[in-house]
Order: C-alpha cells, then sequence, then structure tokens
C-alpha cells in the first residue's frame, strides 16, 4: 500500500491520456496503478475490442460498471475507460475514497490521437459520431470531477506536472 490513502481516479475521453499520465503520476507520488480497462479483460478472459464486437457496447458498460464497483483499493493512481462515467454508481463509488481529476482534452485533439474512431472499440451507440459522443460526454467529465486539467497543455511529463500540482496537499503529502 502507497503512503498515501486516497486514491487518485482519472476520467476523460479516450486518448486523453487517463492511461500514460497515469503511469507518470503513480511514479511521481510513489502510489500503486492500476487501469480498470485491463480489469475488465481479465475479468473477462477478453480483450476490449472482443467484449465491443461479441457482445456489443450496453454489455461493455454493465461489464464495466461491475467491475468498478467491486474496485476496493486506497493509495492507487486509477485510470479509467473513457465510457465509465456513463455509470452514476460506478463514479459514486470511486468517488468515495478517491479525488477525482478530469484531463480536459479538446475534440480536434482528441480526433488526432486516436485515429481512426470505428477500430478503437470505443463505447458508443451504432452510428454515433465522435463530435457527438464528445458532447455527450463532456458533461458528464465536467459533473464528476474533483479537479480539470488541461490534458492539452504540453507533453505528457508537462501533463502530469500539471496535475501534481492541482493536488490538494493532502493528496501529495507535500510533493
Ligand atoms: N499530452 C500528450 N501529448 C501528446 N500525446 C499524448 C498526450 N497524452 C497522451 N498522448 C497520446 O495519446 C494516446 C492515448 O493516450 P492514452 O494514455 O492511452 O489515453 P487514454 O487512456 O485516455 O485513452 C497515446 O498515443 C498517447 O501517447
Ligand atoms: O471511451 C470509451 O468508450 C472506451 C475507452 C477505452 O479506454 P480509454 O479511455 O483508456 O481509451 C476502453 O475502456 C474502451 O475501449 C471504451
Ligand atoms: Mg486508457
Amino acid at each position: 500500500m502507497g503512503r498515501h490513502q486516497r486514491n487518485i481516479v482519472l476520467i476523460g475521453m479516450p486518448g486523453s491520456g487517463k492511461s500514460t499520465i497515469g503511469v507518470l503520476l503513480a511514479k511521481a507520488l510513489a502510489m500503486g496503478f492500476i487501469d480498470t480497462d485491463l480489469l475488465i479483460q481479465a475479468d473477462q478472459g477478453q480483450t476490449l475490442q472482443a467484449i465491443a464486437d461479441e457482445h456489443g457496447y450496453q454489455y461493455f458498460r454493465n461489464v464495466e460498471e461491475k467491475v468498478l464497483c467491486q474496485l476496493e483499493v486506497c493509495g492507487q493512481v486509477i485510470s479509467t475507460g473513457g465510457s465509465s462515467v456513463y455509470s452514476d454508481r460506478a463514479m459514486r463509488h470511486l468517488r468515495q475514497n478517491g479525488l477525482v481529476v478530469f484531463l480536459d482534452v479538446p475534440l480536434a485533439a482528441v480526433r488526432e490521437r486516436i485515429g481512426d474512431y470505428s477500430l478503437r472499440g470505443i463505447s458508443r451507440r451504432p452510428g454515433q459520431s465522435l463530435d457527438d459522443l464528445f458532447q455527450e460526454r463532456y458533461q458528464l467529465y465536467a459533473r464528476y470531477a474533483d479537479i480539470t486539467v488541461d490534458g492539452d497543455l504540453g507533453s505528457q511529463g508537462e501533463v502530469c506536472e500539471e496535475v501534481l500540482h492541482a493536488l490538494p496537499p493532502l493528496v501529495t503529502g507535500g510533493v
């Protein structure tokens, strides 16, 4: 267990940097690291893409909710998948012992980073555009965020530094 009891939970669009910056944060704060996408894959014994292809996006979201609600950890940086905010139950659970950080990245940068949208396993309604998805989700990320950080201000290291500066002293222990 890390010396920081409270978790740090990263939320945001796919491509906003949750997984890569989460690892950097965990290293900087000597905390553990969990990527909930990997927990979902382990739970199902399938890749995210296979789960979505075989069972559909609604099934994926149900599994995601279940896995998030089962998570009982402390002192971890938790990188969620972009669709986790669709579950109010899961977000309330994560917030009980976690500070939620929204990595806010504009649509153009998201589009550039994720490449071919249709091959990325994104949980969306059939035919839903990235534009529409972005609008739908933005308000959810904003709703659950304790802190919002510009995830497009520079390199991953710079975004990590920005998150560190934005954390309250209780979480960083003065780092
Ligand atoms: N600040 C950044 N500047 C440029 N590219 C970034 C930045 N943060 C993340 N990326 C890139 O965006 C892609 C998605 O990052 P990832 O951490 O997997 O995002 P998420 O987990 O939010 O989907 C990766 O190729 C990563 O290298
Ligand atoms: O936003 C989404 O719908 C998804 C994002 C992915 O995680 P990242 O946000 O880490 O890319 C993964 O959970 C799954 O492919 C669905
Ligand atoms: Mg990720």
